[in-house]
């Protein structure tokens, strides 16, 4: 139990220095030493007031590749939702190697800590348009789809069990919002059993004609580094959202960092950023950035530990 005493407020309890109680008992996950963060007892105090307002009042926005999708297993790492198309029963080989080609081009500049987004924006345009453009040419068929997330190794974190039932359970709205493919990612979350009704996801969508063929994709195109546009544009609107002020938010890129930018009137937004490639180039600007940074961690533990105080509130 934190300690409780009505009548001393939020500034006196952090004088009193009672505030990594959360880290010791509470949340003993953020005492790995895989959990980085630049301010400890601003997280803990956030937390706090998390758990005080209950579920009723929080939302959780997340990325997809990459935060909710393993990185890496055994060494290998996995595909993300465009690299799931990376498959002969939808493209051929002269496409599957032009789009390795163009991820060889194009990821170290998204990653690159030495240019700024305004920098990177173009190319990263450039990327999705040319990759979006080889896979219409394609004519992938909307029923083949499946079939690719079944032959892929695409591997949600582990934990997402536990994370997207808790969620569920607790009628806390998800808005997964990504940069991918969001026909291929509701593939892969509808797999796995977890494509509750409290799921909402704002994605890069296919457009088929009547046949099924791909023949476009529909909306504006959403990068890693234009999620702000998407935020306040659609996820601004979404009635779910709407009163809930306290938001959790899951990442694993600095443009993730935004997504949170449509939430009317917040009070409390905690950000965890997942740090899987370039630790050492990018740590600085993670711990910078985010208040919570989990290094090389495959799991949801740290999400679901937070996640799992916060819903024991009596106040849902
Ligand atoms: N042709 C592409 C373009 C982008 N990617 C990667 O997908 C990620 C975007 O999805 P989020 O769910 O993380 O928003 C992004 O980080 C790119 O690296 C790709 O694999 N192929």
């Amino acid at each position: 139990m934190i300690y409780h005493i009505p009548w001393i407020n939020m500034p006196v309890r952090a004088v009193l220095g009672i505030w990594h109680q959360l880290s010791k008992k509470e949340i003993p996950e953020l005492a790995k030493c895989s959990v980085l963060m630049r301010e400890r007892s601003k997280v803990e105090e956030t937390i706090y007031s998390m758990q005080q307002a209950g579920a009723g009042s929080l939302q959780v926005i997340s990325d997809f590749d990459m935060t909710l999708t393993r990185f890496a297993y055994n060494g290998k790492r996995m595909p993300t939702t465009h690299n799931i198309l990376d498959n002969r029963l939808l493209i051929n080989e002269a496409c599957a190697k032009r789009m390795r080609e163009l991820m060889n081009t194009y990821y170290p500049i998204e990653i690159d800590t030495n240019r700024s987004a305004e920098e990177k924006l173009p190319l990263m345009v450039e990327w999705w348009t040319k990759v979006h453009k080889l896979l219409i040419q394609q004519k992938i068929r909307k029923d083949m789809l499946g079939m690719a997330v079944k032959e892929s190794n695409a591997m949600l974190r582990d934990g997402y069990k536990q994370f997207f039932d808790r969620l569920s359970e607790n009628q806390v709205p998800l808005l997964i919002f990504s940069a991918g493919v969001g026909d291929v990612l509701e593939e892969v979350i509808r797999q796995n059993h977890v494509f509750h009704p409290n799921v909402h996801v704002i994605s890069n969508y296919m457009d088929f004609d009547h046949t099924g063929v791909l023949r476009s994709f529909q909306g504006q195109l959403i990068h890693t580094f234009n999620k702000r546009e998407g935020a306040l544009s659609q996820a601004a609107g979404l009635r779910q959202l709407k009163g809930r002020s306290n938001v959790l938010l899951l990442g694993d890129s600095l443009g993730d960092l935004t997504m949170a930018d449509g939430v009317s009137e917040p009070k409390n937004i905690l950000t965890i950023g997942f740090l899987n490639d370039q630790v050492e180039e990018r740590k600085e600007s993670y711990i910078n950035s985010f208040d919570i940074v989990l290094v090389n961690d495959e799991t949801l533990d740290v999400p679901n530990s937070i996640l799992r105080y916060i819903t024991s509130s009596r106040n849902k």
